[in-house]
């Protein structure tokens, strides 16, 4: 089994605090800035195409285990959106592995800091890194997640919550990524160290539905932690319905690299709303890449992949 009930020496993960709703995430939205970049970028290695396990596999958890009935669940032609959590895997080769790993060091001095979700975390990094742009974008990689999933992914057009990095430290103020429910649907991190480096920053979610998480008690068998101990350990979550949490890195460092994918063809039915996007972002930055979203198009595949600059995947290419 990947996953196992989180509750250790007294303390429980439902201790964690949890993102702000109503006016105090209205509040986050009147703070929050546009993400600020340096003037210098790091020099980093080249993506390539072979840095993806064309071959990943992983246990898959269905959102009916979750709790959610099938009329809940998207549907194309007969096809559902029914998958829930996927891995934890391996994604990428041990020396694509190094390299997003370098990639992602060097961008620790441009991260901000939030309150929000994750406290200190890199938005938009495909705008800074050229590799990590060139990976989220490459058909390889789109595809093999795509198929992991069961739908077809392209990178997110709202652009700045596509790639993120968290980054968590054992000194000092307690870096943590609070109880929440992302605004995103599909959503994949991965772990770049493992346990080895780090004490504390523990991956747990409910293993229920979204509603039934505010009277979970400590102690509840549906609060799971992920396996995601090794070193590039790759989790997708279908975040917007599953509640999730990190417990706070108590000693050495922590990176992930979180991915947020968009399936076209689910435009329509796509979670996010205004006010979770600018709780992190602002309201400025929010509006106009809002608009685009919310755009009405005609081939949703051909359509999304223009906004969001993107190879096109569709059904056909899930084999
Ligand atoms: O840091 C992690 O492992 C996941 C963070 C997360 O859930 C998020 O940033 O939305
Ligand atoms: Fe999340």
């Amino acid at each position: 089994m990947p996953m196992s009930s989180a509750r250790s020496g007294g303390t429980s993960a439902l201790d964690l605090p949890r993102t702000p709703t109503g006016f105090q995430q209205f509040s986050h939205a009147l703070r929050a800035r546009t993400p600020r970049r340096g003037a210098t970028l790091p020099a980093e290695p080249r993506w390539r195409s072979e840095f993806v396990d064309r071959a990943a596999a992983g246990p898959r958890v269905t959102l009916r285990e979750f709790g959610y009935g099938s009329g809940e669940l998207s549907t194309w032609r007969g096809r559902p959106d029914d998958t829930a959590v996927v891995g934890p895997l391996q994604l990428l080769t041990q020396e694509g592995l190094a390299c997003l790993t370098e990639v992602c060091d060097a961008l620790e001095g441009t991260a901000g800091h939030s309150r929000f979700i994750a406290t200190r975390r890199l938005r938009s990094a495909d705008l800074l890194s050229p590799f990590i742009n060139n990976m989220i974008r490459d058909r390889a990689f789109l595809v093999t997640c795509s198929r992991l999933v069961g739908v077809p992914l392209i990178p997110h057009p709202l652009r700045i919550p596509t790639a993120q990095i968290n980054y968590g430290s054992g000194q000092g103020r307690p870096e943590i990524v609070r109880w929440h429910r992302d605004g995103m649907d599909y959503v994949f991190t991965i772990q770049l160290n493992g346990y080895e480096d780090y004490e504390g920053g523990r991956f747990t979610y409910f293993q229920g539905r979204t509603d039934e998480f505010p009277e979970a008690e400590p102690g509840d068998a549906r609060i799971r932690e992920a396996a995601c101990g090794e070193r590039g350990a790759t989790l997708f979550l279908h975040g917007s319905r599953i509640f999730h949490a990190v417990t706070p890195v108590t000693k050495g460092r922590r990176v992930v690299l979180v991915i947020s994918l968009f399936c076209p063809y689910f435009a329509r039915q796509d979670s996010n709303t205004f006010w979770h996007l600018a709780g992190d972002d602002g309201i400025a930055a929010t509006v106009p890449h809002w608009l685009r979203l919310k755009w009405p198009v005609r081939n949703p595949a051909v359509d999304f992949s223009l906004r969001a600059g993107s190879p096109v995947v569709t059904w056909d290419d899930l084999g």
